[in-house]
């Protein structure tokens, strides 16, 4: 059937300006291919986080509407990646296998002009990206539901890699199987922060099945493909992925589950990102077990005006009851209050490392 004359007219113009906008998307991928070939003069980085958040914060807020503030991020992210993309690979490890919410989260915040390093272990995230197998690694570091992950936390104490972008996702964990009913059900396989996250809807629902904790969401969406008395604990796209029914969706015992993860790389390879204006800076401490301890911490803080949006302790496993504390702060050292009250706080503390500084998570 033909489509009414006002349909026509209204796609006829919606396909000139697609014309326009690729033409205009050409001209910017052009610049950028120039600032990359001055970079490769310099011998600079490309990836340059605080430059990405400043152009979308500067195009939120330039937004005249009706298009929603909330969709440009998204939609300049994958025009900056595929920029990016014509200056050089940007390549980026994960907790693989594909379908993970880690690769979800490496997709969201670098657009989907990378190369893909699916990895086994967040271990082994942190070794790629040590190694050079990839330029940048993404590890989840807190949920909302379960709080932090703790072997991301612990493996920041030691690695020589730092923290140079955030980034958080809203994690809709969904019942995967070959059959579409949860009849049969004998196990239920899954990373262990997911079975975590779902356990009163697998009480309730799959009283009788064992939660088999497995490597990664998308390993048990995997072997529920291979198995129909299993099902998994994964995101949609691992349905897809794999094969398998949605046989019951958002099955989170939390509906706000969000988990923020954290963009690694090598300081020998790329510097510290500069200040974008809304920064944060990561540190981990250690203070003596001694009354007053955590005040001496807190007051330079204080003394100068920084505020801290997270601290998060952490055995020390020293068997004495001390403690690792994972600190941000909002700034970066590149202000006058924050460089003096790090330098007050590094005074105060037993250990002192500084995990990044970077840019806030923009959406
Ligand atoms: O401004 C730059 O440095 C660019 O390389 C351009 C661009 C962009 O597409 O806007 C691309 C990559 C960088 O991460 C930042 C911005």
């Amino acid at each position: 059937m033909q489509a009414p004359a006002d349909l026509l007219a209204l796609r006829g113009q919606i396909d000139a300006l697609d014309r326009d906008l690729l033409a205009l998307l050409n001209r910017r991928a052009q610049l950028a291919q120039e600032v990359g070939e001055l970079k490769k003069k310099e011998g600079s980085v490309v990836f340059r986080p605080e430059r990405e958040a400043q152009v979308i914060d500067g195009l939120k807020a330039a937004n005249p509407g009706p298009l929603k503030n909330d969709s440009v991020a998204p939609i300049w992210r994958e025009i900056m990646s595929a920029c990016r993309a014509l200056e050089t690979p940007t390549r980026v490890a994960y907790l693989g296998p594909a379908g993970t919410f880690s690769e979800e989260a490496a997709l969201g915040y670098f657009g989907s002009s990378l190369v893909r390093v699916p990895c086994a272990s967040i271990d082994e995230v942190f070794r790629s990206t040590a190694a050079g197998v990839a330029d940048f690694g993404v590890v989840p570091v807190e949920n909302s539901t379960e709080g932090m992950v703790a072997r991301s936390l612990d493996i920041f104490l030691t690695t020589p890699l730092f923290i140079i972008g955030e980034t958080s996702l809203f994690v809709r964990h969904n019942l995967l199987r070959r059959e579409n009913s949860l009849e049969g059900i004998e196990a239920v396989c899954a990373h262990p922060q997911a079975l975590a996250q779902c356990h009163e809807w697998l009480s309730l629902h799959l009283p009788h099945a064992e939660r088999r904790p497995v490597a990664s969401n998308a390993e048990g969406a995997r072997l529920a493909g291979l198995d129909p008395k299993l099902a998994g604990i994964a995101s949609a796209r691992a349905a897809s992925e794999y094969g398998l029914h949605v046989v019951a969706p958002a099955i989170q015992d939390d509906t706000h589950n969000r988990t923020r993860f954290a963009i690694v790389t090598d300081p020998h390879r790329h510097p510290a990102p500069k200040a974008s204006g809304h920064d944060c800076t990561s540190l981990v401490v250690s203070v003596v077990n001694r009354p007053g301890a955590m005040y001496d911490i807190l007051a330079p803080l204080k003394r100068h005006g920084v505020s801290m949006s997270r601290l998060e302790s952490r055995p020390a496993r020293s068997g004495q009851w001390e403690y690792y504390f994972f600190i941000d702060l909002q700034g970066h050292p590149d202000q006058p209050a924050v460089q003096t009250a790090m330098h007050e706080l590094r005074d105060a503390c037993a250990f002192f490392k500084v995990l990044g500084t970077y840019p806030i998570d923009v959406h």
